[in-house]
């Protein structure tokens, strides 16, 4: 859909909503019904900022509306404010829980994490129950009454859910259009690759899930003022927190809109469900129902399912690459270094899995300015050692030097930052993202203010076009990288990797799986970047490649370096010929 038209039916549902109490402020039950929607949907839109972008899914988020009602209840009759006073504060309680909670349980992922934060909300019911002189335990908190007239009881809330929505939303499209949502969705997509691109992974899910947690806690305090009565039972409940997933769910996980929809869907479905249903009690099999539904026909939510079926411009399904511009293309702004000796050591080497020592003592040192290659039979250890080197490999024995630094027990970001790319031998892009976007996700360093920047604006947009025009895609810019061909996405990852502004690239199988063409077209790209000054290694398969484009050769087998020098002495070596014929070398 058109941004355009979308804005504008937004802008009209927004007004509407303004005007309902207006319209009749004596229909209490309608406005209750939809600011219980609303707080939802601050839910859900907050959810989806950790749970969507991020892809960490929390089954137990509703502890933030439980620890933002907690902090207004207990605070405000202590010291006698009103709770809503209290509201920012208690936004800013679930931030500093989030924190401190993310920096444990972000640790895992998947399944363990979902657990973890089921478990989280069930212990922060029994922290209510149990520390009877903080919460008054199990009896619970009663909070003073609205000062307002009873009259409008609801209106006032409403408002205040309706302005929470606004502000979440906002605040949720703000970050998905910054570098830092970007990174979330990479890390969603991979988090591996996301890390090997220098996207500092551990602090954009922390920073994430505290994003995630605060509109729920400021929520949590205008909740409690709004119900005037607290308890565990209430304040930490799993329904609850089903509800927000549902909601985000069923409009599209990961979308702007599709938590604000499914949620007002949820809420409304659920509202049905109890006044025509049969009691509360059919709410339970509404979501088990909806859940099963959900995940069978529409696993991606309502909005992506409408989205696919409006009609799409074709795409341009070709192995064509561009011409290589003829401009002078800068690969890169780091001048050409003037230092001597060896940009990358490898010192003595182990990497086991289990009783396989798939890299077994190598050692070996790559020239500062070369193309060199390693290469070696299946299974010889290359792609070991390149984890290893990049920091994805886990731990290892042996040391690993990078301009005179030690740089193992460095994260791979770091490692990154300080100019380590490298491509992967089956092609890891975003499929999700586009092309560009794909370009301009690496981070070359990192900053604070990195997190607020454009996520495809300005320079780095520009520096990413040129790349992609330098690999000859630049015409495919705003396609998904998924639909590009094969050997179209190796180049595009040699573009992104570009974007770092590496010192030293790591290419794993650049011509694997690629037409002859495209083969001849990577190896002029990566003489071209060699000749500004990058240094490459490459693992390669194809022989007459690396013997025509990388000097020295390095041979790996049974992760062991066998052999070591121009591409001349390596055709001829005995040993390798040996290695690459399954025989053990003597
Ligand atoms: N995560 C893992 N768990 C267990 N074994 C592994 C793991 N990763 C690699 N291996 C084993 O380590 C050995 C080296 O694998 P690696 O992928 O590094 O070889 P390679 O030289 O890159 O092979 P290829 O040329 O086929 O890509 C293989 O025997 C492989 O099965």
């Amino acid at each position: 859909m058109n941004p355009r038209v979308g804005h504008g039916i937004a802008a009209v549902v927004c007004l509407a909503l303004i005007l309902v109490p207006l319209i009749d402020p004596a229909a209490t039950y309608e406005q209750t019904v939809l600011l219980l929607a609303f707080l939802v949907a601050i839910q859900s839109i907050s959810w989806n900022i950790i749970s969507g972008f991020a892809g960490y899914i929390s089954l137990g988020h509703s502890v933030f509306l439980g620890i933002g009602a907690y902090t207004a209840g207990i605070l405000s009759t202590r010291w006698e404010v009103n709770p809503l006073v209290l509201a920012p504060l208690s936004g800013v309680v679930a931030v500093v829980v989030a924190l401190l909670v993310g920096s444990v349980v972000l640790r895992v992922k998947g399944p363990a994490f979902v657990i973890i934060t089921i478990a989280l909300l069930l212990l922060f019911q029994i922290l209510a129950v149990n520390l009877p002189g903080l919460t008054n335990g199990s009896d619970g908190i009663t909070l003073e009454l609205p000062f307002w007239d009873p009259e409008i009881q609801n209106i006032p809330f409403y408002y205040m859910f309706l302005g929470l929505m606004v502000l979440a939303f906002g605040f949720s499209v703000w970050i998905r259009r910054t570098k830092f949502g970007t990174g979330l969705v990479a890390i969603r997509e991979d988090e591996g690759k996301a890390a090997a691109i220098g996207i500092p992974a551990t602090l954009y899910k922390n920073l994430a899930y505290a994003a995630s947690s605060f509109f729920v806690g400021v929520a949590g305090a205008v909740y409690a003022y709004f119900l005037t009565f607290l308890n565990p039972l209430g304040a930490f409940n799993i329904l609850v927190s089903v509800t927000v997933v549902l909601g985000a769910l069923a409009g599209g996980r990961g979308t702007l809109w599709g938590p604000v929809i499914g949620a007002f869907i949820v809420s409304f479905a659920s509202e049905a469900a109890t006044v025509y249903g049969g009691g509360s009690q059919s709410r339970l099999l509404l979501f088990g129902l909806a859940l099963v539904i959900i995940v069978l026909f529409m696993p991606a939510g309502l909005l992506p399912a409408l989205q696919r079926l409006l009609p799409k411009r074709p795409i341009e399904y070709t192995d064509h690459v561009g011409a290589m511009e003829h401009r002078p293309i800068e690969v890169t702004t780091r001048p050409i270094e003037d230092k001597t000796g060896p940009l990358l050591e490898i010192r003595d080497v182990h990497k086991a899995f289990g009783g396989l020592h798939a890299v077994n003592g190598a050692s070996l040192e790559i020239p500062r300015g070369s193309i060199t290659a390693l290469i070696g039979p299946n299974g010889s250890g290359k792609t070991t050692l390149f984890n290893l080197i990049t920091g994805t490999g886990g731990a290892h024995t042996g040391q690993i030097w990078f301009d005179g630094s030690r740089i193992d027990g460095l994260a791979p970001w770091t490692r990154a930052h300080r100019g380590l790319g490298r491509t992967f031998q089956v092609t890891r892009l975003f499929k999700s993202m586009t092309v560009l976007e794909n370009v301009v996700s690496p981070l070359g360093s990192f900053s604070p203010s990195v997190l607020a920047s454009g996520a495809v604006s300005g320079h780095e947009a520009d520096r990413a076009r040129d790349l992609l025009s330098f690999v000859g895609l630049g015409r495919f810019e705003n396609e998904r990288a998924g639909a590009l061909s094969y050997g179209q996405q190796k180049l595009v990852e040699l573009a992104q990797v570009l974007m770092l502004e590496p010192r030293l690239v790591l290419l794993d199988e650049p011509a694997g799986g690629v037409n002859p063409g495209l083969v001849d077209r990577m190896a002029d790209v990566i003489r071209a970047a060699n000749r500004q000054g990058i240094t490459f290694l490459v693992v390669e398969h194809n022989i007459p490649m690396v013997l025509d484009l990388c000097d020295p050769v390095f041979v790996l087998a049974r992760g062991e370096v066998i052999a070591s020098g121009p591409p001349d002495v390596i055709r001829n070596d005995a040993a390798v010929l040996d290695a690459y014929l399954g025989e053990v070398p003597t």
